[in-house]
């Protein structure tokens, strides 16, 4: 077990969770809640040219705090290394509930939808496309809720929602046609489409276009057409039908998903996306850590808002606050160590 002397004290590491090209994933514990946490640990070396990537996503999770888009605690920054603490969805991938279920009923299938929208209608509302939209980056918590996950490549254009982007990106099988084209685009519209491959997937089973070969799975994408299977109910259909425009300009709009008969059907009210963009302050939260800091509630809330928010005092609170939204008891750890760095700015 590689020992990383920054995380000593403040995170015990256990078993890696996931590994990708530039980062890895490892289940930890955070030492004054006893919380898991996923820690993606990234060595400066190999990320290369990634490096701005990493930059992209810390700033994009810093402003999204939504309950369906995975939390960011806390960034450590080393010589060699960037370690981003961030929630355990300890229900694994959605792509992993879909595969064991072969499909998921109607029903099911809108609950999750329903959670996908709700998190790509708030980042849009902040002026930020995710991208690379798919399955594998879907997890689920405890609860079976959804959580959006690797926001690396999701992009604020400067001039906002409307400016178009370039950079090709994401994995073929979910990206939209104007994309693998190489045309200009616009962030939500690509959003939208792989939210309609997600949707039949969801719906399905399996994914509507799909091949071996990269040549045909682009003309596949390009021309639009895929399989309906018997069991898709009308609204279904149209539902997906409008998601997977081949022409953007057809393609349904987020405002209009959330307010589509499929999704507001059984009553269900239209997907609101709820403006959190600040902490809200938690009086209980705060005096079980003062407890242990000796500070006092409105001395670790000043330092908690000057901060940059991805410190450990910050992960201690919103850890705690999770807790608390979960109905558990706050418990935070004794161990004297925790004083230097609930008062220090690490
Ligand atoms: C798969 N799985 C099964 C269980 Br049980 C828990 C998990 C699990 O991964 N839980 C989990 N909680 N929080 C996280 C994870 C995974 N995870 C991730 O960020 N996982 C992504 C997965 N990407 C999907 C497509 C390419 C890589 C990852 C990114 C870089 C390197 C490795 C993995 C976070 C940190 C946000």
């Amino acid at each position: 077990m590689v020992r990383y002397t920054a995380l000593k004290g403040l995170y015990d590491l256990e078993k890696t969770i996931g590994s990708g090209g530039f980062a890895k994933v490892k289940l930890a514990t955070h030492v004054a809640t006893g919380e898991k946490v996923a820690i993606k640990i990234m060595e400066k070396t190999t990320l290369g040219e990634d490096l701005p990537r990493v930059k992209l996503e810390v700033e994009a999770l810093k402003t999204l705090l939504h309950q369906h888009i995975c939390r960011l605690y806390q960034v450590i920054e080393t010589e060699n290394h960037y370690f981003m603490v961030l929630e355990y969805c300890s229900g694994g991938e959605l792509f992993d509930h879909i595969v064991e279920k072969n499909r998921l009923p109607e029903i099911e299938a809108r609950r999750f939808f329903c959670q996908i929208i709700s998190a790509v209608a708030y980042m849009h509302n902040l002026g930020y496309a995710h991208r690379d939209l798919k399955p594998e980056n879907v997890l689920l918590d405890k609860e079976e809720n959804l959580k959006l996950i690797d926001f690396g490549l999701c992009a604020k254009p400067k001039m906002g929602m409307q400016a178009h982007l370039y950079t090709s990106c994401g994995s073929p099988t979910y990206a939209a046609p104007e994309l693998i084209m190489g045309k200009k685009y616009l962030g939500s519209e690509v959003d939208i489409w792989s939210m309609g491959v997600l949707l039949y997937a969801l719906l399905c089973g399996f994914l509507p276009f799909d091949d071996n070969s990269l040549e045909n799975l682009y003309k596949k994408i390009l021309s639009g057409k895929y399989e309906e299977p018997y069991w898709l109910s009308h609204d279904s259909k149209a539902l997906i039908k409008s998601m997977l425009q081949v022409d953007p300009v057809k393609r349904i709009t987020i405002h209009e998903l959330c307010h589509h008969p499929w999704i507001t059907s059984n009553s269900l009210k239209p997907v609101v996306f709820i403006h959190k963009t600040k902490f809200e302050k938690d009086d209980e939260v705060l005096s079980t850590m003062s407890a242990i800091c000796g500070e006092s509630n409105t001395d670790i809330w000043k330092k908690l808002m000057r901060s940059d928010r991805t410190d450990y005092r910050t992960a201690t609170y919103l850890l705690l606050l999770d807790r608390k939204l979960r109905g558990l008891s706050l418990k935070i750890a004794t161990k004297s160590h925790l004083k230097p760095e609930m008062n220090g700015t690490s």
